[in-house]
């Protein structure tokens, strides 16, 4: 069985403490994604303490922006093996999450963690955003759409914006170094509804690690000409 102490000390550090369930799922999480890691590449981080930090920590950053509390309806964009969304899901069961990600093998591991937890409100979808973010079912249905190491943010900003209501934020989860990226991606933020709101540093707990959050608030409806098909957010960004 998986260790979390580090996750639990962490999160101490910030005066949380998780429930027995809660600290079951993170423990259930670890364990398969462990095993599934030997037979599918799902991660790099393997070793219990940096899966700890790295992974769940650093997921849980978000929590410090408050918007993540209630029945919030959330998408994470680029998944992976699930990161940020679902220690968000495991933190706040409330929250109503769709997991999306190009490669199916993911989502397979995915469905197979929800069905062990027994979560509910949780959805893993394969797919790519730039294609969902066009469908009715998907498109601004969201009050997040959040993700972690997926695109620079001009291209990430075409993929994830599209998905956020009006009134909704789009969180893109960072290194330090991120002034210059922000740079570029100003203008795309603007054509597609959004307006930069602030740049939140946060330390990952129990770590040195410096990150940072790019809240970006939905101001107008994203014309429907976004995203652009044929690979042009990531060729050639907005
Ligand atoms: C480096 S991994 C990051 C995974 C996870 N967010 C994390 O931080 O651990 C990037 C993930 O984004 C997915 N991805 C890349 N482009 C995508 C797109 N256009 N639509 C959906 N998923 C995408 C890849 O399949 C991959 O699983």
């Amino acid at each position: 069985m998986s260790n979390i102490e580090t996750l639990i000390e962490g999160l101490g550090d910030l005066g949380i403490e998780l429930s027995v369930k809660q600290k079951e799922h993170f423990i259930k999480y670890k364990d398969l994604l462990k095993e599934w890691n030997e037979k599918i590449n799902i991660t790099a981080i393997t070793d219990d303490i940096e899966i700890d930090i790295k992974h769940f920590l650093d997921s849980l950053t978000p929590i410090i922006t408050k918007l993540f509390e209630g029945k919030k309806k959330i998408i994470d964009i680029g998944t992976g093996g699930g990161f940020p969304g679902l220690p968000l899901k495991i933190f706040n069961n409330e929250l109503q999450v769709t997991l999306l990600d190009s490669l199916n093998k993911r989502i397979i591991f995915l469905n197979e963690v929800i069905k062990a937890l027994e979560l509910k409100n949780i959805d893993a979808i394969h797919g790519r955003a730039e294609e969902f973010g066009r469908t009715p079912k998907y498109r601004e249905q969201y009050d997040i759409c959040i993700s972690r190491a997926v695109a620079s943010l001009d291209t990430l900003s075409e993929y994830s914006l599209p998905f956020v209501k009006v009134g909704g934020y789009f969180i893109s989860m960072k290194g330090s170094e991120v002034d210059e990226e922000l740079k570029e991606a100003e203008k795309g933020i603007k054509l597609l509804g959004g307006k930069i709101l602030k740049k939140e540093i946060v330390r990952i707990p129990n770590s040195d690690i410096i990150h940072s959050l790019i809240i970006i608030h939905k101001i107008q409806e994203t014309p429907t000409k976004y995203p652009r098909g044929g690979g042009k957010p990531k060729k050639n960004p907005l």
